[in-house]
């Protein structure tokens, strides 16, 4: 459990009084955090009275039923029903959801994009967010979608929160803020947020242009892999999790909230900041992660081991063992294996691989996939080392060698991911991608022996 109250901590942000900075440790803990002092109730939630005429809210991120629950209590200026309204329907013609297969569009291929380059428009999180690909259905809560940010402006008097999705960022360029209802998070290239469902927020450039990927889980909330044999440390550690201690804003002026509903976006308009929780309790919040706190475990005598080693984040479908999305990182690591071929094998997979390039070059593929770019290979379809890769992999000498300037990711899917018009058509597709496979040899003569 963690308690903040340091009233001398509080910054205070252009726009008033509140604002605090700071994390508090541990995926899943329990936390609480007053940016006021005396802001908590002590040892219930619902006092029949709160501090400082604080509302008490909670928002659920599990069903009342559920077996394990996640949820925070908040104590806020107003309720959330005062941060509503009468909703109009607005169109964000690039962000799109489950399901959405459009008619003049293949995803039965291997793909792979450069960068979606920057253009000269003001965009915010919202009208900067490009869907690449779907999966499975928003409506029935199971699947994902997959986006590029490309970020210049930040949201000014204006909030949103997906009801739809728990969103995984992961910036490529640029720093983000997001400055959410219960607490602050900054985020730069090598490090990740975790926004749940439901929690309001707005967006803020600290550095850009800013340039990234985002995952929108439509299913059940990342947590943690179970390590099986591994055991209790590596991999992700529960302690490098962050979520961000209570900051508040007490700001009257004509604001926006969107809402990201079953795949449509609504605006309300509204006189205040709904950025308004003083303090809180729970185990339902915003994350931050540091991708350099990830400690892979790998081969260390011979052969490649599934990619599931370097999961950092599982979403769970329901059914033991197969994921509805794993995050997987391929990060710097030493190669030490005897007498194997070192990068991934060709392979077929029944789960569907988007991988982005965070920065440096992946071992499958030296060339092409360069930071900031994207690559799909969908449920069944055969991949892996272009030709240069599987010649160099084959005759390297294999002295223990450190994979340096890497950090790619995948989001495995269990759902086929299917390419969006603007995955299709605008953005910069590498029409000669397959060609990276033509060149392989037949190496095969009849004769014996190592070729
Ligand atoms: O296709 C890829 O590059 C991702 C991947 C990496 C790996 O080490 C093993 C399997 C796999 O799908
Ligand atoms: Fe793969």
């Amino acid at each position: 459990m963690n308690r903040q109250s340091d009233p001398h901590s509080m910054i205070q942000a252009p726009s008033g009084a509140g604002i605090t900075e700071g994390y508090m440790p541990g995926f899943g803990n329990d936390f609480e955090t007053e940016a006021l002092p005396g802001a908590l109730p002590e040892g219930m939630n619902s006092p029949q009275r709160c501090n400082y005429g604080l509302y008490g809210e909670q928002l659920s991120g599990t069903a009342f039923t559920d077996v394990r629950h996640e949820r925070t209590w908040c104590y806020r200026i107003r309720p959330s029903v005062k941060h509503s309204g009468r909703y109009q329907r607005i169109d964000l013609p690039y962000w799109h959801s489950a399901p959405h297969i459009p008619q003049d569009v293949t995803s039965l291929g291997q793909y792979r994009w450069d960068p979606v380059p920057h253009t000269d428009q003001d965009l915010t999180w919202l009208t900067g967010m490009r869907t690449m690909t779907t999966a499975g259905d928003v409506n029935t809560q199971v699947g994902m979608a997959s986006h590029i940010y490309l970020v210049t402006a930040s949201m000014q008097d204006a909030y949103f929160y997906s009801a739809d999705s728990e969103l995984l960022v992961v910036p490529q360029e640029g720093r983000l803020r997001f400055c959410t209802e219960l607490g602050i998070i900054d985020v730069a290239p090598q490090e990740i947020a975790i926004l749940p469902r439901g929690l309001v927020y707005r967006v803020e450039v600290l550095d850009g242009p800013c340039r990234g990927f985002v995952c929108e889980n439509y299913g059940a909330k990342f947590e943690l892999p179970g390590r099986g044999p591994i055991g209790a440390n590596c991999m992700a550690n529960p302690r490098d999790f962050k979520a961000p201690v209570a900051a508040f804003e007490d700001r009257e002026v004509p604001s926006t909230l969107t809402i990201k509903w079953c795949g449509q976006f609504h605006e309300t308009a509204i006189g205040h900041s709904p950025l308004d929780v003083v303090a809180w309790h729970g185990n339902y919040a915003p994350l931050k992660y540091d991708l350099k706190t990830y400690c892979p475990v790998g081969a260390i005598l011979f052969d490649h081991p599934d990619p599931s080693i370097f999961t950092v984040l599982t979403a769970p479908s329901g059914q033991p063992g197969v994921a509805n999305i794993d995050f997987v990182l391929f990060r710097e690591r030493w190669m030490v294996a005897e007498d194997t071929f070192r990068p991934p094998w060709y392979h077929k997979n029944i789960m569907s691989e988007l991988m982005g390039n965070i920065y440096g070059q992946y071992d499958a593929k030296p060339k092409g996939f360069v930071p900031g770019g994207m690559s799909l290979h969908n449920m069944m379809l055969p991949h892996g080392p272009d030709k240069n890769a599987f010649e160099g992999a084959s005759s390297a000498d294999l002295k223990p060698q450190k994979l340096d300037n890497t950090m790619s990711f995948m989001f495995e899917t269990r759902f086929p991911q299917h390419l969006t018009q603007f995955a299709a058509q605008e953005a910069p597709l590498q029409d000669d991608y397959i060609d990276c496979w033509t060149d392989i040899e037949k190496k095969f003569d009849g004769s014996p022996g190592k070729k």
